[in-house]
């Protein structure tokens, strides 16, 4: 049994001698021994107190008999001993595994602690596994620590006399490493949604429980390594789907509750403000004449209640300026809600922006729900993409403007609403009226004042803009070099300024240096590709369009339809996929 466990560990435990001859090491030298202690232990320690305090948690709920003949220590990053419980049955030697001793490869040769933090595995040395001769007395398993972000912080070890072998003594330590892990991720989520997820098919194959911590656009923030063992080493920062074949269950998520009671009782609005961290007027870069323009007029509307309607391409900041036209004005401690007219479904519309009672519907949620312009009362809602609402939605709108109360789906009461509306579009409202797509009377209810925001290659304020961008990248010193300028200057931005964002962080990570050269700006195709095409030979343009609704289709269906998750995967922004599923009249 002995042997069979070790066996896959024996590739990882060879390597390690021959790194330990290859630098010189000798099995019977006398082992390094030096041992930090005073002020540079008090740092270590102080730098891993939270590891420290969960590991201290998960030890403490061990057996009270269970370190009488063996040793739990925990070892930081870098194989220092940080904590330590039990004595080791050896006599002579009782600061045998002292804290601030380091067990790192280098110094005690091949070890559990040592090879569990440089092979990155959990770890049995037994006996003459390990290097040095002094150390063959003993056997170890140790298994690393992971932080909730993925970073390896240490590892937990058990040592004991070689006699007292179990090899089980493995799983105990990956628990322990697991337990600690999990807490370190509950203590840094405290404040986030946690959820435990279970692949329908897989459930059998993972004993420990996959945690993820997500905000509240369901990016996954943090995630045990349970979870990440499910959705990969780099699942963190990416949006999680419940569709995609788990099986999920709330653990936690106080701001769900939070932003219940703002939604409900609208009484925590400087919050929901902060919370979602608004732009303000001061965020709007650029110093041309047509930008001027821009924030003159938007200081000017802030103070007013009229309606706005904001034109610009995609990318051109019209939700920047629709948060700053919020933040600026007398409604800034109130809450800013965004819909997108575009992404909501027909048969949803009166639910989304009314919300329902509680079981007004099968399959409603419990509770009922708060709909858009209730959630944004007192405040401003920004119907982004107006010009790709569909008719039978743009009648409901209209009733909401014009009888400035909504009811609830399933509800008898109608609520008053008083909220500032602000829309946005790509398209010109005035022809979309001539072709009979949009309601006349409903764009002079939403035509208050009208802004244009420029096309980024009408800006002669590029070069500003761009250094802007570049400095919130994570590299401050970084900056453009003349042909660089040259470049930017000289290409058409049919993304604007989202373009020249993604284009700059690109280049960023490009670029040898600190001076980004013409060469390191690699212009999107992906936005070549979504413009209209004119001068092209109608064959491949055929295959072209095709393939391209095609791929959409495949994709979409690949992902049951999660419009997320497909433009992720497509590389375009969530808006344009709307549109190219109108375009292509592509059905789930
Ligand atoms: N003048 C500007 N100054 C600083 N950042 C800007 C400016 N204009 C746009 N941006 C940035 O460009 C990105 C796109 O802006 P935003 O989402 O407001 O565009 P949009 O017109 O609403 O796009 P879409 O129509 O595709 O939703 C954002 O990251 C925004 O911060």
């Amino acid at each position: 049994m002995f042997t069979e466990i070790l066996y896959d560990q024996k590739d990882v435990i060879n390597q390690s001698w021959k790194r330990c001859q290859e630098i010189g090491l000798s099995q019977t030298d006398p082992i390094e021994n030096s041992i930090l202690t005073g002020k540079a232990l008090r740092k270590i320690i102080k730098e891993n107190e939270l590891l420290i305090k969960h590991a201290t948690t998960v030890i403490n709920s061990l057996p009270s008999n269970y370190c009488s003949k063996l040793v739990v220590v925990i070892v930081d990053r870098n194989g220092t001993i940080i904590h330590k419980e039990g004595q080791l049955d050896v006599s002579g030697s009782t600061d045998y595994l002292s804290i601030g001793s380091n067990w790192s490869e280098e110094n005690k040769g091949t070890n559990a602690m040592g090879l569990a933090i440089s092979a990155k595995v959990p770890i049995i040395t037994h006996a003459d596994h390990h290097f040095y001769v002094k150390n063959q007395f003993l056997t170890c398993a140790a298994s690393p620590i992971y932080s909730p972000d993925g970073e390896l912080i240490g590892a937990v070890n058990i040592s004991a006399r070689k006699e007292l072998f179990h090899p089980f003594i493995i799983s105990l330590t990956t628990i322990m490493a697991t337990s600690i892990q999990n807490g370190l991720l509950f203590d840094q989520a405290s404040h986030e949604k946690v959820i435990t997820i279970r692949e329908l098919e897989a459930i059998a194959s993972f004993s420990t429980i996959p945690l993820l911590s997500l905000d509240e656009d369901k990016r996954i923030i943090r995630a045990n390594q349970s979870a990440r063992q499910l959705l990969g080493e780099n699942c963190i920062g990416k949006e999680f789907h419940h569709s995609s074949g788990y099986k999920t269950k709330v653990i936690s998520d106080p701001f769900q509750k939070q932003s219940r009671l703002v939604m409900a009782f609208n009484n925590s609005p400087k919050q929901t403000t902060k919370d979602k961290k608004l732009y303000t007027i001061t965020d709007i870069i650029g110093s041309c004449a047509k930008m001027n323009e821009v924030r003159k007029k938007v200081k000017k509307a802030a103070l007013t209640d009229f309606p706005i309607i904001i034109y610009g391409e995609s990318g051109t900041g019209k939700e920047l300026i629709a948060q700053s036209l919020h933040t600026s004005g007398l409604r800034e401690d109130k809450p800013f809600i965004a819909v997108n007219c575009s992404a909501i479904p027909e048969t949803l519309i009166e639910s989304e922006l009314f919300g329902y009672e509680k079981g007004a519907f099968t399959g409603a949620n419990r509770e009922g729900v708060v709909g858009k312009f209730e959630a944004a009362n007192d405040g401003t809602i920004f119907l982004d993409e107006i010009g790709d609402m569909p008719l039978k939605a743009q009648a409901v709108l209209l009733r909401v403007l014009q009888e400035k109360a909504v009811t609830r789906v399933g509800g008898v009461k109608p609520i008053p609403i008083n909220t500032r509306v602000i829309a946005a579009t790509h398209k010109n409202l005035r022809k979309e009226i001539e072709a009979g797509r949009f309601r006349e009377d409903l764009y002079y209810r939403l035509k208050g004042i009208v802004m244009t925001i420029p096309p980024l290659r009408e800006r002669s304020d590029l070069i500003e803009l761009a250094n802007y961008l570049l400095k919130n990248l994570d590299s401050p010193s970084l900056h453009l070099s003349s042909e660089a300028k040259e470049k930017l200057v000289s290409y058409h931005w049919p993304g604007n300024v989202r373009e020249l964002n993604s284009v700059l962080m690109q280049a960023s990570f490009l670029v040898e240096g600190n001076e980004i050269l013409a060469k390191d700006l690699d212009f999107e195709t992906e936005y070549e590709r979504t413009t209209e095409f004119s001068s092209e030979d109608e064959e491949t343009l055929t295959s072209l369009v095709s393939t391209e609704k095609e791929v959409i289709k495949r994709t979409l269906d690949y992902v049951s339809w999660n419009i997320s998750r497909a433009a992720s995967i497509l590389k375009i922004s969530r808006n344009t996929l709307y549109l190219k599923i109108k375009k292509y009249h592509l059905q789930q």
